[in-house]
């Protein structure tokens, strides 16, 4: 590129800076006056407010004073806090004022034109913009295509124009460090340098490179459910990303951060994303793991933790009865079983006062199944409680006769008394009167607790219903068709029982729990949220996706994952896109494929995608590296020494390293060998703690979604992965390299390795 081209563009920069500079001075001074006029405000709010309250025209007038003052109050918050956004937009350009440039026609006869894009828009007039936000209907055009004819979608419907150069910047405080003009033959160099880079432990955006079929997952507006499936590191979780900015830009006004939700597998994956919205300007969504949402609702029952999750040897029954309970089939028994509750079979427990039943379940059942047919489980139970409401009001009366009444107002004291009366008139017409007010007072706090077990429907039993139907299953599904005998399945309750009666639960169970327990109740979902994404979905089962569908129902969902990386439900995940057609309009569906893989060299992914045998498609990015080394050594201690030996030099290159061990016990082991040898490394034990900086040891289940300069694997050996269903996991932890990849084994390595290319690897 000729020097005088960098120049020209060099003094454009120049001229747009010297603009953006003239804004912020602008920004500035209506922040200033903002906050000056609204100091003023407060300060003369009392002065200028008319307070008139002898009249009602002068309360109305009082009223209306207020009001005046509130919204001049509002009007000028709204400008300031318009004025700080413009100014942290307008900060952020001043660094980096775009990445991009395209001078396009939008016909042979049109005047051709050249327009900047960046991380914001900037005009200096109301039409004339200096930059266009990446999220602007043209700004397509750069990710969508190379020279020549390019449409993208318009307000008005698509548009085609004729792209004649593309132009890519890298800025540096203000200054042109280099710029490339891409065409169809060149590779995209801006992509190479940015994946070149040391991992960092937060993840960055990535809109000065996103490629063309993550643009469609970006942009996209029609689909009710999009669907991903991407190979490891083939920017799933970056395409997301940028996809909740782009709504939150395209959807101004009519959307927030905190209408769009992101399930994620872990809290360290939470922590490694949550800069990338905030770089880009925007608030972060809503974040929580699946386990996360469910537990919150469950807080008396422990639910099984990821660790023994992965840790849990099921046999094959067990196996079996698990995909039963995580199948559409069972979603649709639980519908239908929750339906029948409408005409008979809901559990009722007694209401008790003072230990003895005071409504009993029989009463309540009558009451229960007393209203007319067309009643739902909702209304059903709304009037439910308001017929037991009615009865505990009329107990009062009662009530106020028996002994312990008298007895509570004898033993009264006076600061006991005082609280009773309140602020009520303390004159009675006579003792007795007083007596029925105190006892009246004194009923009403004591059934309190009634009246609160009421409107919280405790009088209805979920864990005895979901046993019941748990027991009722086979007679609305054939367990046959999952090779399930009644004897089994009969076995498998009683366990569910076992555990109930500890607090424990299967994760397997708590979603069908919970949604029982929402039909029960009549619970509609949540109709505020409009965006749900789902990362790693191979890792829920159909009943979890059609539970968040009912939860969620007026929200689209996005979801992403990688059938190869299965770890969870292993062979199962195939079904289950299958099982996702059926549950969303087809019309509405949109299926993308990313096949390319952008976090590993070229050397990692080739030896990564042939651990797996009839993986999804996956392709290399022409990014060259070291080979992966595969180092058997003799015993646990001489493992050890090679563990330390890499760190070393992977830390004397800055090479950031991940050590994944398969399960916890033996990332602890070797966590306390380390420190014991005085290397520093922090052990990460569950999904709840945070990523830190340094060498981390990490067991397997936890490294999804994360990735590393260098990854150890530790014991990759014949003694922790030699069966076939293994083959997903140790493809989920080796892909996580995106430099360097050693894999350390004791006396035998893993022969899931045997099937590697031996010129792909190195072997120390
Ligand atoms: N268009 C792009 N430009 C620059 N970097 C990219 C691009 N796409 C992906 N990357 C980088 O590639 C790496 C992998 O991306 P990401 O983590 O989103 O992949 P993933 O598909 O979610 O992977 P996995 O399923 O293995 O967790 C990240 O470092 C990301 O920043």
């Amino acid at each position: 590129m000729p020097d005088s081209i960098k120049a020209q563009e060099q003094k454009h920069l120049d001229a747009v800076i010297a603009k953006i500079k003239v804004a912020e001075t602008a920004a500035k001074k209506r922040i200033d006056s903002a906050e000056g006029d609204e100091a003023g405000i407060r300060k003369n709010f009392v002065n200028d407010l008319r307070i008139k309250t002898d009249s009602y025209e002068g309360l109305l007038e009082t009223a209306l004073s207020v009001r005046q003052q509130q919204q001049l109050l509002a009007e000028r918050q709204n400008s300031w806090q318009h004025a700080t956004t413009e100014l942290s937009t307008l900060k952020r350009l001043e660094d980096k004022s775009y990445f991009a440039r395209i001078d396009f026609q939008e016909g042979p006869t049109a005047k051709p034109e050249t327009i900047y894009i960046g991380l914001g828009s900037f005009s200096d007039t109301p039409d004339h913009f200096l930059v266009y936000d990446w999220r602007a209907p043209i700004s397509s055009i750069y990710y969508d295509g190379e020279l020549g004819n390019v449409s993208y979608q318009t307000p008005d419907g698509e548009q085609t124009v004729d792209v004649q150069l593309k132009r890519q910047f890298q800025i540096e405080d203000g200054t042109i460090v280099t710029l490339y003009d891409t065409d169809q033959t060149v590779t995209d160099q801006m992509l190479l340098s940015a994946l070149s880079e040391h991992s960092d432990t937060k993840m960055k955006s990535i809109v000065t490179t996103i490629q063309k079929e993550q643009n469609r997952i970006i942009r996209d507006t029609h689909s009710d459910l999009l669907f991903v499936q991407g190979a490891a590191g083939s920017g799933k979780t970056a395409a997301i990303l940028q996809r909740v900015a782009y709504l939150l830009y395209r959807y101004r006004g009519h959307l927030n951060a905190g209408q769009v939700m992101l399930f994620s597998p872990n809290q360290l994956f939470n922590d490694y994303i949550d800069q990338v919205l905030p770089e880009l300007g925007e608030h972060n969504m809503v974040q929580m793991t699946y386990y996360q949402y469910a537990g919150r609702r469950l807080p008396k029952i422990e639910v099984e933790t990821l660790a023994q999750r992965f840790g849990e040897v099921n046999t094959p029954i067990q196996n079996r009865i698990s995909r039963l309970k995580g199948s559409l089939t069972f979603f649709d028994a639980v519908t239908n079983y929750a339906d029948h509750l409408e005409g008979r079979d809901m559990v009722f427990r007694n209401i008790k006062f003072k230990d003895k039943v005071f409504i009993d379940k029989e009463k309540i059942e009558e009451i229960y199944y007393g209203f007319n047919r067309n009643y739902h489980l909702a209304n059903r139970l709304q009037a439910t409680k308001e017929a037991l409401i009615r009865i505990l009001n009329r107990r009062i009366s009662s009530e106020m006769r028996t002994k312990w009444v008298e007895e509570t107002i004898e033993d009264l004291d006076r600061e006991q008394l005082n609280a009773l009366y309140g602020d009520d008139p303390r004159e009675f017409e006579s003792a007795d009167k007083e007596f029925q007010f105190l006892a009246r007072k004194v009923v009403m706090k004591a059934f309190d607790p009634i009246r609160k077990a009421i409107v919280r429907a405790r009088f209805l039993s979920i864990n005895t219903q979901y046993v019941h139907m748990l027991r009722d299953m086979p007679n609305r599904i054939d367990l046959n068709d999952f090779h399930i005998t009644t004897a089994d399945w009969q076995a498998s309750v009683d366990e569910t029982i076992e555990k109930l009666k500890e607090r424990h639960m299967q994760l397997v169970d708590t979603t069908p729990y919970l949604y029982l327990y929402d039909k029960m109740t009549g619970k509609e979902g949540e109709r505020n949220m409009r965006y749900v994404f789902l990362d790693e979905i191979q890792d829920y089962n159909a009943f979890q996706l059609a539970f968040l569908k009912f939860s969620f129902p007026r929200a689209r969902f996005t979801m992403l994952g990688d059938l190869n990386q299965a770890i969870f439900t292993k062979e199962n995940s195939r079904t289950l896109l299958q099982e996702l057609s059926t549950m969303f309009d087809p019309d509405k569906t949109k299926v993308v494929q990313l096949t390319q893989s952008y976090r590993s060299t070229q050397q990692v992914t080739d030896f990564t995608k042939h651990i797996l045998k009839n993986g999804e498609a996956v392709t290399a990015f022409d990014r060259e590296g070291e080979l992966p080394t595969v180092t058997v050594a003799s015993d646990e201690a001489d493992g050890i020494a090679k563990v330390i030996a890499q760190v070393q030099r992977n830390n004397a290159e800055d090479e950031t390293t991940a050590i994944i061990g398969k399960d916890l016990e033996d990332c602890r082991r070797l966590t306390e060998e380390l420190k014991a040898q005085d290397v520093a490394v922090t052990l990460i034990q569950s999904e709840n703690q945070r990523l830190a900086p340094g060498v981390i040891v990490v067991p397997s289940f936890l490294a999804k979604g994360l990735e590393f300069d260098a990854v150890i694997v530790w014991q990759a050996s014949a003694s922790r992965y030699a069966a076939e269903d293994e083959r997903q996991l140790l493809y989920t932890i080796c892909s996580r390299a995106m430099h360097r990849l050693s894999l350390i084994a004791v006396a035998e390595r893993s022969p899931l390795v045997a099937g590697i290319p031996e010129d792909e690897y190195e072997t120390i």
